[in-house]
């Protein structure tokens, strides 16, 4: 039987798509929830008429919802705040929040994202941004979720994960309900890895599409995406076991089949001949996909694992490289074995 909840104040930075449909669950838990933006007319939208037509049109929020501008007075008294704010924008968040907060919070992000140059994953971000004093833990909140569905309450699995499990046990019992349930995994590195990473899978998947292949080519991308981002997820230290899971497979299906992806969407216009550039003012959203391809481009040659599917993506984003080009490349690689190379690295691994 599930434990009764504490009703907590909890405060959500980042009024998109994602932060206004996690505060509807937090508000369904009957939590106190604040939701922050950046944008006056869009918090007073949601005061008002409880909605947030630009990021979840025809939804209406609970009213316990209360949006607010002013950052401090957002994070008054609260203890755990919800960071969902693209990976670009968060070391600016976490720097405004470092000037006047006084007390540690628990910060759970809920970003899909690497930092490009740095090539540190979210949690790492967050860990260099906040003094120690101000931290209390650092969670990451993953899985296959789209935000459009969430606020439809419609069936939605996800992963929590943290160093301390006690503080993903905590953050477990905060989102989970009947329609959004919510598991742990003590893996970190995996389920920000998983999460991260798909979105490049997802604009391949995309692209593909865009060319007019069809569902082998989408399977292909998929599975042979999953073993990429498997063998540098392993060798950045993640369990082979996460990327079978909600954060790694999960969150790969979703992506790369949902009509509600931004990235499999950006995708699917490149691959019909947009331009980048056009792609990403036409989206208004964010395309988390396009600078975590360019980190994981990074990563790949760092630790020395092969990834053709992100080298492919890398080309096309970034060097001009013609879709179906891109394709015949990877079709035309040298042969090689399914699963040899993770298992060296497993072996590896455990020869350590
Ligand atoms: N949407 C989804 O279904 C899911 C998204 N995610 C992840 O959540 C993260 C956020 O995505 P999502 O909500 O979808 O993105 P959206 O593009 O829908 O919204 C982003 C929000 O962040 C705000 N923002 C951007 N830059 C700043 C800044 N510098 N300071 C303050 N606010 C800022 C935007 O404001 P403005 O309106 O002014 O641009 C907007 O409110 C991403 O990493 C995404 O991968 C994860 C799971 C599901
Ligand atoms: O992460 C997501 C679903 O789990 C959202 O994906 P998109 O950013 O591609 O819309």
């Amino acid at each position: 039987m599930r434990v009764e909840q504490k009703q907590e104040e909890v405060s959500v930075i980042g009024a998109g798509s994602w932060g206004t449909a996690l505060a509807m669950v937090l508000a369904d838990n009957g939590h106190h929830t604040r939701l922050w933006g950046h944008n006056p007319s869009q918090i007073e939208e949601i005061n008002t008429t409880h909605t947030n037509e630009k990021y979840l049109p025809d939804i209406v929020l609970p009213e316990i919802v209360k949006g607010y501008t002013n950052l401090p007075d957002a994070l008054a008294g609260v203890e755990t705040i919800i960071l969902a704010v693209p990976t670009k924008a968060i070391r600016e968040v976490l720097k405004k929040i470092v000037q006047f907060q006084k007390e540690p919070l628990t910060i759970v992000h809920v970003s899909k994202g690497i930092e490009p140059d740095t090539l540190l994953r979210i949690s790492e971000m967050i860990e260099e941004e906040m003094p120690s004093e101000l931290l209390s833990e650092v969670v990451v909140l993953s899985g296959p979720s789209h935000a459009e569905e969430v606020s439809l309450r419609h069936p939605t699995t996800v992963t929590v994960s943290a160093k301390d499990m006690v503080a993903a046990e905590r953050i477990q019992d905060l989102f989970i309900n009947q329609n959004f349930r919510v598991y742990t995994n003590p893996d970190v590195i995996g389920v920000e890895i998983g999460g991260a990473l798909k979105n490049i899978i997802a604009l391949a998947a995309g692209i593909s599409d865009g060319l007019g292949y069809g569902d082998n080519a989408k399977a292909a991308l998929i599975t042979r995406g999953l073993a990429e981002i498997a063998r540098l997820g392993v060798k950045m230290g993640a369990s082979p076991l996460t990327f079978s899971g909600l954060t790694g497979i999960g969150d790969l299906i979703v992506t790369c089949t949902s009509v509600h992806s931004r990235n499999w969407r950006a995708g699917n216009m490149l691959g019909k001949g947009h331009q980048l550039q056009e792609v990403l003012d036409k989206m208004g959203m964010v395309v988390e996909g396009v600078r975590t391809t360019k980190a994981a481009y990074q990563l790949a040659e760092k630790f020395n694992v092969k990834m053709p599917i992100t080298a492919a993506l890398n080309g096309i984003l970034f060097n001009g490289v013609n879709p179906k080009d891109a394709v015949d490349g990877l079709m035309s690689r040298e042969k090689t074995h399914e699963v040899e190379d993770l298992a060296n690295i497993l072996d590896s691994n455990s020869a350590k």
